[in-house]
């Protein structure tokens, strides 16, 4: 078993309600993982991820190994028989199967190129790894999608809500850079699995996906948007359309106290205050974030453990 998407995710209530059990007694399944090895192999930068996935290994009594690929490791080849006189040192082929021996489970993070789309979208970093590693694979953010972060929003969700179909608004905020669009991307399929209300705010020219939005309501205009919210889950990323492009940074897209109302605050993290998020959002009750932080450990631990009773 493979946990690359939020499509691996058969019933989400099921998950929500075998994270909540994991975190009221996180110990309970130490002996589940012990003498595995779990490898955490990052491309990328990482705070949450990184810490909160060794410490869901090590609550299932695993062995967390760690490499920053990028930098540390020799330049990985994907391509299909390179000539390799570049700057790529050895084969995803050998690569993987290495890793494969000395890890049980091997979790991967590589983030988009924003430049070219297609090979974003066919996800070459992690499907390779699938295919050319003969143990299971985790998603821990590619190109296209962040499941584990979607899955961690979900369960908060469900322990905030407080009506039984809360209404739930993805919106768009500002920022200076380009950023992906996984974690959109994930949150979106995980609330299109959830019993709420779900909606999108984002400005023109900066749809998601439509293969991944599919019927879900698209507002440009974030006030309408936000009406009777019971929660505000707030991400920058880039242009799809335009792919890769940044195209708007209207600071009146910036959520504040006031736009926010009685609306819980949700957001992955990192965040860039005064730029996504105003500081009188973060710093009162209204927001979620640290505990979604937390719950990142419960969705990873969940993940493992589904892998782990699969072997
Ligand atoms: N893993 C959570 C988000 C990671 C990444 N954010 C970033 O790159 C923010 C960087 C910055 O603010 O400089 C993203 O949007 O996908
Ligand atoms: N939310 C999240 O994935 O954070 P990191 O990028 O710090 O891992």
């Amino acid at each position: 078993m493979n946990y690359t998407s939020i499509h691996d995710i058969d019933n989400i209530s099921a998950w929500i309600e075998e994270a909540k059990t994991l975190k009221a007694n996180p110990l309970k399944h130490i002996q589940l993982g012990k003498n595995k090895v779990l490898g955490l192999l990052f491309f990328n930068s990482s705070l949450r991820t990184r810490l909160s996935t060794q410490k869901a290994a090590l609550n299932l009594g695993m062995n967390p190994i760690v490499m920053n690929v990028s930098g540390d490791a020799w330049g990985i080849e994907f391509g299909d028989g390179t000539v390799m006189n570049g700057t790529t040192a050895e084969h995803i082929k050998e690569a993987a199967a290495v890793v494969s021996q000395y890890c049980d489970i091997i979790a991967v993070r590589a983030f988009p190129s924003l430049i070219d789309k297609e090979k974003d979208e066919s996800e070459h970093v992690l499907k390779s790894f699938a295919k050319y590693a003969s143990v299971p694979i985790v998603n821990m953010e590619s190109a296209t999608g962040h499941p584990l972060q979607g899955l961690t929003d979900a369960i908060t969700i469900s322990e905030h809500a407080k009506v039984a179909k809360p209404k739930v608004v993805l919106s768009w905020a500002p920022h200076i850079k380009a950023l992906p669009h996984a974690v959109g991307n994930s949150f979106v399929q995980a609330m299109q699995k959830m019993d709420v209300e779900f909606v999108i705010a984002n400005p023109k020219g900066y749809n998601l996906n439509p293969e991944i939005t599919g019927d879900t309501p698209i507002y440009h205009n974030q006030e309408e948007a936000f009406k009777d919210a019971d929660f505000v889950y707030t991400k920058n990323w880039s242009s799809y359309e335009d792919y890769g492009k940044v195209v708007n940074t209207d600071p009146n897209w910036m959520i504040t106290k006031e736009k926010l109302g009685n609306a819980k605050f949700m957001h992955c993290l990192p965040v860039r205050r005064n730029v996504v998020v105003e500081d009188a959002v973060l710093d009162t009750d209204s927001s979620l974030v640290i505990e979604q932080a937390n719950n990142r450990t419960y969705a990873a631990q969940l993940v493992l453990k589904k892998i782990l009773e699969n072997a």
